[in-house]
């Protein structure tokens, strides 16, 4: 048996898990994987090279393939029986923001703004008395009661709906009485029917608050269904298949004992009306990713990991820009069950309809801070809205969201609205750099390395400061920001060479500092063979020059922001970020490319000391920087693209997200081997850890002794102040 067998995981998968040298799951997938495969939302945040991805791919790959099987084998709607036959809440009658637990015992609804409201799997109708019990399990709005399945969700604001709300009102036609009194976390309130007489009554935590409502004659026909709706609240309930807390009186019984003649099943149910066997078009998993190499490379992943997955065969698709519209829609038209994609296409083969949502099971967002920071918040609320919240065999909508940076409010916004009672698998419990990452900073100083006055050959800059009076002895803000582009080529070839680096991926903050950069290295000729990697490089070109830097035939990828997420390389030794990212986050994920599955790596971050003009092409600018030469700034009148980066603020930014302080090294690049790891090889697996303690140990020896003497004079200090001892 695999160590992935032990986690759940079919053995097909951990055959080709074995295969691909994965002999034990990483921390992330040990917990995240049991989660998926139970059936839970997962938030998983856990660090850049963590394996995330097979995470969410293995379990996801498992249920859609075993969900093809039961299709294959005529077994369905097994889940839809289940519901079908308990009292429970409804899955299905029920408003989209309001959560239903597994079990459908429990409410939740954190939206603060709106109610939202659900009606239970049965009702009750003709006569007898009936009793539940709703619990308060979170703060919040609520009202609890009965409707008829003409009422709104909205209990209480139409005449077929009957509620008590915690502020102490019931509420029937839009009208609020006093009624009982205020409740609240814990309370309990026991919701009594009695068709017989037309009357409903409430307890709170045992005690008769009294008839609440009388249902006029004609209406005492109708059936009666337990109902709730929530503003930023939670409900708990025992329709009776558990002891009650408090005993009704002793007319009334428990619902769930209705009998069968008195009973109705809601009539809203599989809401999405879609049919259980498999629809071409309409895939069981849609996975979002930042980025069309990391949608690729996630695709690859799946492709990898069904390897063993046979009869049926699982059918991934990916669905980015730059590959052939008419293609993917044969391909979807064929038959696909896992989709991979970027948001711009696949929400155009969506709307357009090419791509249905009805059988979709998992919705999984990768990078999603990244994905939320792109502005694409409003797209995944428009598809998740889409996407039914209960799968035509009965089983709920999962959601998974990951990232190594997920820390971010808009991510906890996003969850508390989209998700189920979603598990954090957070493994530090804020963002942070692996251990396997040495990451570094460098100052460039041009006031005091004036190399840049000297330099015959150098790099093209931005020109950013081409109208300005820029020469050597000059030391103003421009000339000093020209300096400073300058010096970072040449400290990034210092870089290279002190390091002996043959590989490497470097980050620089435009699209034209790339291109620039490029060009710099290859004026070296082969001594820098380099690709670029950038938004305005063709697919096909992206995919090129991606695929020669994995395979070895350049030694330096050089990239934008573009690849900062998920991009794995592996073995990847060197990083350098010739200017730091405007997003702190972005800082993690760059430096994540080396340091991953416990290999070394190394990041080199320059860090102007001075401030550095930069373009900066906002919505305001009609081309987006192309052939743009406005350089006023952006607060100027008429706005410019151009800004003062202020590289430290940056850096200490950086440093207080992370609560770390990062080593400074000279501008020699000369990095200080880390005592506690022994002597690193980037690019090579961990030492064992513990390698170095005698290194440490005597590292330590001089301080604790200074220590110990300190202690010994603040003794003998006290000793004397207090008991006039003399000091030898
Ligand atoms: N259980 C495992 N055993 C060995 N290697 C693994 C295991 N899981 C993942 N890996 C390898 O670790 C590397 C990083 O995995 P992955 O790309 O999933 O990381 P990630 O957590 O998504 O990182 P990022 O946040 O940068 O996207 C990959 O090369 C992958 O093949």
């Amino acid at each position: 048996m695999t160590a992935f067998e032990e986690f759940g995981v079919l053995s097909e998968l951990g055959k080709a898990t074995e295969e691909m040298d994965w002999t034990l799951p990483t921390d992330v997938q040990a917990e995240a994987i049991p989660l998926i495969l139970g059936g839970g939302d997962v938030l998983m945040a856990a660090e850049t090279g963590s394996g995330k991805t097979g995470a969410f791919c293995l379990p996801i790959l498992q249920i859609v393939w075993e969900t093809l099987k039961d299709m294959q084998e005529g077994k369905t709607g097994k889940v839809l029986q289940h519901v079908a036959t308990e009292w429970t809440m409804s899955f299905f009658d029920r408003t989209d923001a309001l959560a239903v637990t597994p079990d459908g015992l429990r409410c939740q609804s954190r939206d603060a703004k709106a109610w939202h409201g659900c009606r239970a799997t049965k009702g009750v109708h003709s006569k007898g008395a009936y009793y539940y019990e709703a619990t308060v399990t979170d703060e919040g709005l609520c009202r609890v009661g009965w409707s008829t399945q003409a009422a709104r969700l909205d209990l209480g604001t139409d005449r077929f709906g009957y509620g008590f709300g915690g502020t102490g009102k019931k509420s029937n036609s839009k009208q609020f009485d006093d009624y009982g009194t205020a409740f609240g976390m814990n309370d309990v309130i026991g919701c009594m029917l009695n068709l017989n007489n037309g009357e409903i009554r409430y307890t709170k935590n045992g005690e008769d608050l009294g008839v609440a409502f009388k249902i006029e004659q004609p209406r005492r026909s109708e059936c009666y269904f337990p109902a709730i709706v929530l503003k930023n609240a939670e409900m708990s309930f025992n329709f009776g298949a558990t002891p009650f807390k408090y005993s009704p009186p002793s007319e009334y019984i428990a619902i769930c004992q209705a009998p069968k003649e008195n009973v109705k099943l809601n009539a809203i149910s599989a809401g999405a009306g879609a049919e259980a066997k498999p629809v071409n078009n309409a895939p069981q998993a849609i996975i979002i990713e930042p980025s069309r190499e990391l949608a690729e490379q996630t695709c690859t992943q799946i492709t990898k990991f069904k390897k063993y997955l046979e009869n049926p065969t699982v059918r991934e698709l990916l669905v980015v820009g730059g590959i052939n519209v008419k293609d993917q829609i044969n391909q979807l038209n064929s038959g696909v069950d896992i989709v991979v994609g970027t948001p711009g296409r696949l929400e155009d083969l969506i709307q357009g309809g090419y791509l249905a949502l009805t059988h979709c099971r998992f919705f999984v967002l990768d990078e999603a801070d990244g994905l939320l920071k792109a502005g694409y918040g409003e797209l995944i609320e428009r598809l998740h809205r889409q996407i039914p919240k209960i799968t035509s065999d009965g089983r709920r909508l999962q959601m998974v969201v990951c990232s190594a940076t997920l820390h971010a409010f808009e991510v906890k916004k996003m969850a508390e609205k989209l998700m189920h009672f979603p598990t954090w698998v957070d493994l530090k419990g804020e963002d942070a750099v692996p251990e396997t990452v040495h990451h570094v900073v460098v100052n460039v100083d041009p006031q005091k390395d004036r190399l840049w006055e000297t330099l015959r050959k150098y790099l093209q800059t931005d020109g950013v400061h081409a109208k300005d009076n820029i020469r050597s002895g000059n030391t103003t803000p421009e000339t000093l920001s020209e300096a400073v582009k300058i010096l970072k080529g040449e400290y990034c070839i210092r870089a290279i060479k002190e390091h002996k680096m043959d590989r490497a991926i470097i980050f620089c903050r435009t699209k034209l500092d790339c291109d620039n950069l490029e060009r710099y290295l290859k004026s070296y000729g082969n001594e820098f063979s380099c690709v670029c990697l950038h938004g305005d490089r063709k697919p096909a070109e992206r995919k090129a020059n991606l695929e020669k830097f994995k395979q070895n035939q350049v030694k330096f990828l050089i990239c934008t922001d573009v690849a900062a997420r998920g991009i794995d390389i592996s073995g990847l030794p060197f990083m350098i970020n010739v200017t730091l990212p405007d997003d702190k986050s972005n800082y993690v994920h760059r430096i994540g490319r080396v340091g991953r599955a416990e290999r070394m790596g190394l990041a080199i971050s320059l860090v102007s000391t001075v401030p550095e003009k930069v373009w900066y092409h906002g919505e305001w600018c009609s081309s987006r920087g192309r052939n743009c030469w406005n350089t006023n700034l952006i607060d100027d009148r008429p706005k410019g693209c151009c800004m003062w980066y202020n590289e430290p603020q940056y850096l200490a930014d950086i440093e207080d997200h992370l609560n770390i302080t990062i080593q400074q090294v000279e501008p020699d690049m000369k990095v200080p081997s880390n005592e506690f790891d022994g002597k690193v090889v980037y690019g090579e697996k961990r030492k064992q850890v513990g390698t170095g303690y005698q290194d440490h140990v005597s590292q330590m020896a001089p301080v604790v002794k200074s220590l110990q003497e300190l202690e010994s004079q603040a003794q003998l200090y006290y000793l004397k102040l207090h008991h006039n001892v003399t000091i030898a």
